[in-house]
């Protein structure tokens, strides 16, 4: 079913008409420069989605929930690897959307222990299914750094810019902790399984990660390596807001809920690239693209249209 989280009678409706144990909460705006421009759409969006996705819930005696946070939570962290107990410290509205939200659903598990709440802190996920038939399908100019890698290799972008070059890291680039979307699905079952086999879990708070930190240029030389394309690059300045280097204790994911990431970097971009190659315009294919795109432009000002183009 289609709804709004916005809208109460919206998640009221479902709720009507099935009985759920679970919820798990993925819905959210997640464009961190877009949050920077619109911090207001980003608060009323992630925020009363949640709180009105939390009042039914509880009106209807479904109190245990799987919540997607974010890494973003521990900004640049003192050192790596991020414990799930690090001081958290956001940088941008988007990332204070998920601390806020975190912070929300402490307090209510506080004021009502029947609460049992999973936050899910994500690394930073990439890859598709296996299959090449699911896989991410930005909707506008992609932001993050593989929808845009696999953009070039199809053709829809010439060249891939990397945000800084002068990092304290390896090669100079940010690292980052890439983990497959089949992980990471793997991680929300998991999940679900110590809700409701842990009485006393509360509000508890897991890393998924891999553990391992990766640059951008040896994630860009492993998506070459499993496409066989070339990656043209250009180099620019850091991207604001972007730290240097962030990955994920895995220790306690591990021991407490039995998970732990299967596949690296390598995996992540052979099933990628296999859902690019087999659908490089995404879920809409070309023509629809382009019909769109050409909407867009006629209805959008001039500095709204470079990602169309
Ligand atoms: N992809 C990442 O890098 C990443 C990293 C950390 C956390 N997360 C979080 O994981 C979750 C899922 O991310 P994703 O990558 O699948 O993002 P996505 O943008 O592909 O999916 C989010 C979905 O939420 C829906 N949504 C937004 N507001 C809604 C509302 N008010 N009512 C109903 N639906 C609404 C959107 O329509 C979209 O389908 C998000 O909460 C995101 O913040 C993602
Ligand atoms: O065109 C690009 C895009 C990204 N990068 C670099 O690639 C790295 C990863 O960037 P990106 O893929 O945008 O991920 P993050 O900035 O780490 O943020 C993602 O990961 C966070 C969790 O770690 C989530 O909270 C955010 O929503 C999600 O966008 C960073 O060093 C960027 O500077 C480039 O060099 N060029």
């Amino acid at each position: 079913m289609q709804g709004d989280l916005c809208k109460v009678d919206d998640i009221q409706k479902v709720f009507k008409l099935y009985r759920f144990e679970a919820v798990i909460h993925f819905a959210g705006l997640k464009a961190v420069g877009e949050s920077v421009s619109k911090p207001l759409r980003y608060y009323s969006n992630n925020l009363v989605s949640t709180i009105n996705l939390m009042e039914v819930m509880s009106k209807n005696n479904c109190k245990n929930l799987v919540f997607s946070s974010s890494a973003t939570v521990y900004g640049q962290p003192e050192s790596v690897p991020c414990t799930e107990d690090y001081p958290l410290h956001v940088t941008n509205p988007y990332g204070r959307t998920k601390l806020i939200n975190e912070d929300i659903m402490r307090d209510v598990h506080h004021a009502d222990p029947e609460w049992k709440i999973v936050l899910l802190r994500y690394f930073n996920p990439v890859g598709s299914h296996p299959s090449g038939e699911i896989g991410e399908d930005p909707m506008d100019y992609p932001n993050n750094l593989m929808p845009f890698v696999q953009q070039v290799a199809v053709g829809r972008k010439e060249v891939l810019t990397v945000f800084g070059q002068d990092y304290p890291t390896r090669d100079g680039t940010g690292i980052r902790d890439y983990i497959h979307v089949m992980d990471l699905a793997s991680g929300h079952t998991k999940a679900l399984d110590k809700l409701f086999t842990t009485p006393d879990i509360g509000c508890a708070v897991y890393n998924l990660g891999t553990g391992k930190g990766t640059t951008v240029l040896e994630m860009v030389a492993a998506f070459v390596k499993a496409s066989g394309k070339e990656i043209p690059l250009k180099y620019a300045g850091r991207r604001p807001g972007d730290c240097r280097e962030v990955y994920a204790a895995t220790e306690k994911a591990e021991k407490e809920l039995g998970w732990r990431a299967k596949f690296g970097i390598a995996d992540m971009c052979r099933d990628q690239w296999n859902w690019a190659k087999k659908n490089p315009y995404g879920y809409r294919g070309h023509q629809e693209l382009e019909v769109h795109a050409q909407k867009f432009i006629k209805s959008e000002p001039l500095s709204n249209r470079h990602w169309a183009l």
